[in-house]
């Protein structure tokens, strides 16, 4: 069977299904709000905007864009998409290249989540 487009609603059943396959991303708020979110952990600053510009870079390449929460030594990522209110397949696909931009060994990107 095709896959539905990327930017087609998921079901919640969906949802919960892709939820389970990834680590550390949960399920935010409700409706038309509805968001996959995980919290990244840095130890300083300077590496916490390093990742959101990594992030930048991600969101414009794949026109499709995050919304952001930092502290000094933390980042919130919450995807949800606009155009169905809903969460999508492009969420999980962008979930999946911010995680693989802590990929590397925490040791050398200072990285826990
Ligand atoms: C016109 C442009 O392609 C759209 O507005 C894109 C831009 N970035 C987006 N980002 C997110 N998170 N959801 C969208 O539906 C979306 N739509």
């Amino acid at each position: 069977m095709p896959s539905a487009p990327a930017r087609t609603a998921l079901t919640a059943t969906q949802i919960i299904a892709s939820l389970a396959k990834t680590e550390g991303w949960k399920l935010y708020g409700d409706g038309a709000d509805v968001a996959i979110e995980k919290t990244y952990r840095f130890e300083n600053f300077l590496k916490t905007m390093a990742f959101v510009n990594a992030i930048a870079y991600i969101a414009e390449q794949q026109d499709h864009h995050p919304e952001l929460l930092l502290t000094y030594s933390s980042c919130s990522v919450r995807f949800n998409t606009h155009d169905v209110q809903g969460v999508s397949r492009s969420d999980f696909e962008c979930a999946a290249l911010v995680d693989a931009l802590i990929g590397a060994p925490a040791s050398t990107t200072g990285a826990s989540t």
